[in-house]
């Protein structure tokens, strides 16, 4: 059902023969730029635009769209499709989740209907995501945007556990930014277009990314109604008060539908003014130098803004983390007895926390041994316990050893516990301490 993340070839982007001419006519110098230039852009890693909308709005055709607008500027971008359910898609794609999920399979094997099979499929996309952030990270010299569309049914991608794994891997790895596609005509009438920003602002609050909405399908109805009625409370307000009066008693315009819009329309106020709108049409091609330009703007506030709040967030994390740890081995270490300063007693008493303590102790010692799960950094521990006289975690005593011999071993062994205590506890503990008191609470309860 599902195989390996591929890659279809990509077309190496070429150098524009404006380009080509400036170098030819003056070559030191602009072999030099040509260098300093290529050194930033390896190091400037290219922003991902995910593709979100309504089902209809038109982002698939914004993708196509958008697909041969780089082509034409000759900055062909690295495309991903991520609509398991979709027949066909009208552009070439770096990577499709089809090629690796079958959607249909899935419907039958998990007895599912069409959207739990598109959130099962990329579930089971999303365990593969490190595979798909390395190929994009392995080509991203090659390429100045990522695109990605996303499946019809927004709930399923954006309100979905896997939606979250994969906007967040790629947040932490490239600017990403958020292009919340909008059908223009169809959100002509205040309610529809309060139900369309109610439903980017919770999207732009979940996922904490920068984001854009495009009005699209503005060869139909301009977005100029949109954007003023964005700015202007009063220009919507109007707008809201002649829809009801247009209305009957039953209609999306009366009554308390009118009067919560009305309310919503207040607090969205602060929201629109972290937005950037366009208007363009996926049909003309309009409007994508704008989009463009939005995209330069979020990529600034993405460095600016995001990629400091998730420092401080990791930070915090960390902090949080080291305290629990702290806390759970002052517990562990004072059910053992081993809390000097409290007086604990050092016989093998049950604590009566003991079954909460019980489960904190595993806490820690998972925390111990999660805490270098670095495969290399497991390989050397293991050549290094052998050649401290462990082998799988025993150590190995041989019979014709003599009594020196043996203790050697064992002082080894425990110098090596100690250490691997002292690695994983990491600063901030006293850890020398803790393994010393691990170490003569075995050696005490030894005989
Ligand atoms: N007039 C006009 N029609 C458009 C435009 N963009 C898309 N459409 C039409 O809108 C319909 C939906 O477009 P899609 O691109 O399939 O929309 P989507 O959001 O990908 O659809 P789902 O993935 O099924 O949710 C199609 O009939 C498109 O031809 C546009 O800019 N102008």
């Amino acid at each position: 059902m599902t195989e390996e993340i591929g890659e279809k070839k990509v077309e190496p982007s070429k150098i524009p023969e404006e380009s080509k001419a400036n170098i030819e006519s003056n070559p030191d110098t602009n072999a030099k730029q040509a260098n300093d230039q290529q050194e930033n852009e390896k190091q400037r890693k290219p922003p991902v635009i995910i593709c979100v909308g309504m089902a209809g709005s038109g982002k698939t055709t914004f993708m196509q769209r958008l697909n041969s607008y780089l082509h034409s500027k000759k900055e062909p971008p690295y495309v991903i499709n991520l609509d398991p359910a979709v027949m066909s898609v009208p552009f070439g794609c770096n990577i499709d989740i089809r090629d690796s999920i079958n959607y249909k399979k899935v419907m039958e094997t998990y007895n599912l209907g069409p959207n739990g099979a598109i959130v099962t499929s990329l579930n089971l996309f999303a365990t593969k995501i490190d595979q798909v952030l390395g190929l994009v990270d392995k080509r991203s010299s090659s390429f100045k945007h990522c695109i990605i569309d996303t499946p019809g049914q927004i709930e399923c991608f954006v309100w979905s556990a896997s939606g979250t794994i994969v906007t967040e891997s790629f947040a932490s790895e490239f600017p990403t930014i958020l292009a919340y596609i909008i059908d223009t005509p169809r959100t002509a009438s205040p309610t529809t277009f309060m139900s369309n920003m109610l439903y980017a602002c919770s999207i732009l609050y979940k996922t904490k990314l920068p984001m854009i909405l495009v009005f699209n399908k503005t060869d139909v109805k301009s977005a100029d109604f949109a954007k003023k009625w964005m700015t202007d409370f009063e220009a919507f307000q109007a707008a809201l008060e002649r829809n009801i009066e247009l209305s009957d008693e039953t209609s999306e315009g009366s009554g308390y539908m009118a009067s919560l819009v009305n309310s919503m329309s207040l607090v969205l106020e602060e929201f629109y003014s972290t937005l950037d709108a366009v208007s363009c049409s996926a049909y003309t091609g309009e409007g994508f130098d704008d989009f463009l330009k939005a995209v330069d703007s979020k990529v600034d506030e993405y460095n600016d803004v995001y990629v400091k709040e998730r420092e401080r967030i990791l930070k915090n994390r960390k902090k949080r983390e080291q305290k629990r740890k702290e806390q759970n081995l002052a517990r562990m270490m004072s059910d053992m007895g081993l809390d000097d300063k409290k007086g604990g007693s050092k016989s093998n008493e049950v604590n009566p926390d003991s079954e909460v303590s019980r489960t904190e102790r595993v806490d820690v010692l998972s925390d111990l041994s999660s805490s270098s799960d670095d495969d290399d950094e497991i390989e050397a521990q293991i050549k290094e316990d052998e050649a401290n006289g462990y082998e799988n975690g025993i150590i190995n005593l041989e019979d014709e050893e003599d009594e020196k011999q043996q203790e050697d071993k064992i002082s080894a062994a425990k110098n090596a516990i100690q250490e691997r205590y002292k690695k994983a506890m990491g600063k901030g503990v006293d850890s020398s301490k803790i393994a010393e008191d691990i170490a003569s609470y075995i050696r005490e309860n030894r005989g």
